[in-house]
């Protein structure tokens, strides 16, 4: 308000409405700017979190679902937000399903692995701060070794194997031998040095469940920015970055602004032609960044979660089969049942119905003939869909961080990096995203302040 107004520049573009955009949008207006619009390349926000509407307001999540300890920036948005949280449902027997083969476990809410090898990483995780992993005394040395070199030398059953490569699939989006020992113990740092609250539902980030399912908050949040987002407007092109105010360009026109709030992951950031060019280091990274993490996740609903009556906890690991894991993602009053999955698209049809049968069959496998006749079935494969995304999660290998990590964080030019993978902690979670969209509205106003002063 104390700057001389000119009507064709805003004070802040925000690229992307995803969890980090809205977050950056919504403090720009509760720090008293209004000078700023969202652009979103989508026709609606929420970028990685996505709701599948199963009716009379019950809603199975497509994307990002789960919070837990620790993560208590997006705990605090939903109860700034008046949106509720409840318990993720883990209590029963968990069905393993090889070939014909079938056992059962009774649960602990957890991906168990042997209690020592988890102290080890634990401390090693002390010496990695997960906002800058590459900053590590140790960096070099467990930057050159992928998870699985370390756990070669553990001597692990084939059981622990597979649920090695489970857990680090689900929560890193690669198998041990394609991740950064360095970039996983990052990731046990950020959970407070805790394998268990990186990868448990009991206790872990997996314990807790977003009441109307995670993209309720990117529509709550987007219906306070109202006039304010613009949906389908793709950011193709960004000219005059260095000394602003910037040109930033979409299929609608181009709009000008002081500071740029890019929102988005790195590999997305690489699609936007910069003019002139980004510096190279920053370039390199965004080019290089490990995007391809796709996930294909789905949803069987029943008209009862007959499961927990047979003391079944609704999850299922299957060895070389389509189901990654499949898990009760029921509602909270359990009014019907769910079963969502993360499945190998590879190995899946891809034609819904026949997908839906194959996954019939196995989950008829694992708990009985109710399970062959679902009432309604989803399927949403990130690889295929959606351009906007290209991955879910940074599935960072072995060498990345040690030669492009100090380029992720620093603000070049008029331009501001944002988004869950800038986050300083609880990076790749949506937790992560909504720190970094209330970092990205700090460095934005501080930007701006000196111009602000200057008019007093
Ligand atoms: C299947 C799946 C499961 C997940 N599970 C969990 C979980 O259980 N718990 C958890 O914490 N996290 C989970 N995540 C990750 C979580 O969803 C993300 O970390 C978080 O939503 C990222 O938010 P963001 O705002 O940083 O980025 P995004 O959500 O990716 O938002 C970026 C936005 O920018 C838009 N955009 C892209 N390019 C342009 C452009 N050129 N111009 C304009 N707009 C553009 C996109 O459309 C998008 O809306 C999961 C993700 C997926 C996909």
């Amino acid at each position: 308000a104390a700057r001389t107004p000119a009507h064709d520049v805003l004070d802040v573009v925000i690229i992307g409405a995803g969890l980090a955009g809205l977050t950056a949008g919504r403090d720009l207006r509760r720090a008293g700017c209004e000078s700023f619009a969202v652009l979103e390349a989508r026709d609606r926000v929420g970028g990685r979190t996505l709701n599948h509407d199963l009716g009379n307001g019950y809603f199975s999540e497509a994307g990002g679902q789960w919070i837990g300890p620790g993560q208590t920036a997006i705990v605090d948005l939903c109860r700034e937000l008046g949106v509720g949280t409840f318990p993720t449902y883990w209590q029963g027997k968990t069905t393993m399903l090889a070939g014909s083969a079938r056992a059962t476990q009774e649960s602990d809410g957890g991906f168990g692995t042997d209690p020592a090898l988890r102290h080890e990483l634990e401390q090693m995780a002390r010496l990695v701060p997960c906002g800058a992993p590459w900053t590590s005394p140790r960096a070099a040395e467990w930057d050159a070794l992928s998870l699985a070199d370390w756990l070669a030398t553990k001597n692990l059953s084939p059981a622990d194997q597979m649920s090695w490569v489970i857990g680090a699939t689900l929560t890193a989006g690669a198998p041990p031998q394609k991740l950064s020992l360095l970039h996983y113990l990052g990731l046990i740092n950020s959970a407070g040095c805790s394998y268990e609250r990186l990868e448990a539902i009991k206790g872990g980030a997996q314990e807790t469940r977003i009441a109307g399912g995670a993209q309720a908050l990117s529509v709550k949040m987007a219906e306070d920015l109202k006039g304010k987002i613009r949906l389908s407007s793709p950011v193709q092109r960004i000219e005059n970055w260095q000394n602003g105010p910037a040109a930033i360009h979409t299929p609608h026109g181009v709009i000008r602004a002081r500071s740029v709030i890019v929102a988005l992951s790195p590999a997305l950031c690489h699609r936007i032609a910069f003019d002139p060019p980004l510096p190279e280091k920053r370039r390199e990274m965004q080019r290089r960044w490990p995007a391809f993490a796709p996930m294909r996740k789905t949803a069987h609903v029943y008209k009862k979660a007959f499961w927990r009556d047979k003391g079944y906890n609704g999850w299922i690991v299957q060895a070389k089969g389509p189901v990654i894991w499949a898990y009760d993602n029921s509602p909270e009053d359990v009014s019907f049942g769910v079963i969502n999955a993360f499945v190998n698209s590879g190995v899946l049809p891809s034609d819904p119905k026949a997908a839906e049968q194959e996954l019939s069959r196995i989950y008829t496998q694992a708990f009985g003939e109710e399970a062959l006749h679902p009432i309604a079935y989803h399927d949403h494969d990130w690889g295929k869909a959606d351009k906007w995304s290209l991955t879910c999660t940074s599935p960072i290998p072995p060498g990345f961080l040690t030669h492009y990590g100090d380029a992720l964080h620093p603000p070049v030019g008029r331009l501001i990096w944002s988004g869950t993978e800038t986050a300083d902690i609880w990076a790749t979670a949506m937790d992560g995203a909504v720190r970094s969209g209330h970092k990205a509205a700090l460095q934005a106003l501080q930007a701006l302040a000196p111009a602000a002063g200057r008019m007093k």
